[in-house]
């Protein structure tokens, strides 16, 4: 193993083999310490788009609340799902789905198009080209002020789905779905959140699903491997500390060593982190 992926190892925490029962009860107890540390927040505020990640935080979410509701006698502890549509998502099914999987203690649909088209349009009539792929980054920012609303009202904390394999290639939007208060999967790779799932007794499909961002029009559910240009075998094994192609490798580092910037708060003058 060279330096760097063992540098990058370190700053993940992402381990080579876990126990799913483990790291389920890990990130249940870390979900149930914050909130009782905290004893104002009441709610988690999660977006469920249909896919693997948002899938497993939303269940131990709901699991977690469980136990704290029954471990204090405290019946205002509740779980908001949201689920944030551009228009008519094309695997709304899929969310559905999930939903009924998960129960939530509350569920809402929030449909952010008029919200993101406005903002497009306000550009535009600046003069300023709004490109489809910068639009979607827009879809992600407007889902994270749909989630932050609920939470301001509702002595809430956002829960993010960011894992290691999406931290390490910096695969999502800054202050988007980047964009979280607590992120119970932070240390597991992508077939670790999928050994989770499976663990607790999700539907095959849930954790099978192809991963896709699924934020732009143009290109509606482009895959995470397309757009990443690594697939998330060799971005797993990586992570595990194993040899992967040259190719797989030197694309990961890239992608980590362009990204740094997201996984920093914003930089001041006293940061030094990204001049090595
Ligand atoms: N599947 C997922 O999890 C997921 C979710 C959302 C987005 N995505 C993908 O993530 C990517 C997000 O796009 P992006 O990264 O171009 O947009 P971004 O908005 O996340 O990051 C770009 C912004 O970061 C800032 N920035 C760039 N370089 C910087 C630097 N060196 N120092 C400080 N700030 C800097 C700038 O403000 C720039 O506009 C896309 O590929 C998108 O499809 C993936
Ligand atoms: N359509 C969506 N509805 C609700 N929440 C969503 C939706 N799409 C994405 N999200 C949230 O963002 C994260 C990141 O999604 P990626 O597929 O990794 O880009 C997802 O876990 C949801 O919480
Ligand atoms: O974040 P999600 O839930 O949309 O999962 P995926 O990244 O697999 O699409
Ligand atoms: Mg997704």
């Amino acid at each position: 193993m060279t330096t760097l992926q063992e540098k990058i190892i370190s700053e993940m925490g992402t381990r080579p083999q876990i126990d799913a029962q483990e790291e389920i009860r890990k990130s249940i107890d870390f979900i149930k310490d914050y909130l009782k540390q905290f004893p104002f927040l009441k709610t988690l505020v999660l977006g469920i788009s249909g896919g693997q990640d948002s899938t497993l935080v939303g269940k131990l979410a709901q699991l977690a609340i469980e136990e704290v509701r029954a471990d204090t006698g405290d019946e205002t502890y509740q779980f908001i799902a949201v689920r944030l549509p551009y228009g008519v998502q094309g695997d709304e099914r899929d969310a559905i789905e999930v939903m009924e999987w998960i129960e939530p203690d509350q569920e809402m649909v929030v449909n952010i198009k008029g919200a993101v088209d406005s903002v497009v349009n306000e550009l535009e009539k600046q003069g300023q080209i709004v490109s489809d792929f910068n639009k979607g980054n827009i879809k992600a920012r407007q889902r994270m002020i749909v989630q932050y609303a609920i939470a301001g009202d509702n002595q809430g904390v956002v829960l993010g789905s960011d894992h290691a394999a999406e931290s390490v290639t910096g695969f999502y939007t800054k202050f988007g779905d980047g964009a979280a208060d607590i992120m119970p999967l932070f240390r597991l790779n992508k077939r670790q959140g999928a050994e989770l799932l499976k663990e607790l007794d999700s539907p095959e499909h849930f954790y099978t699903k192809i991963p896709t961002a699924d934020l732009q029009d143009n290109r509606p559910a482009l895959s995470d491997e397309e757009e990443l240009g690594v697939n998330y075998e060799h971005i797993d094994d990586y992570l595990e500390g194993k040899e992967v192609p040259e190719s797989a490798k030197k694309r990961i580092e890239q992608l980590y060593l362009t990204s740094q910037h997201k996984r920093h708060l914003p930089i001041n003058l006293f940061d030094g982190f990204w001049k090595i």
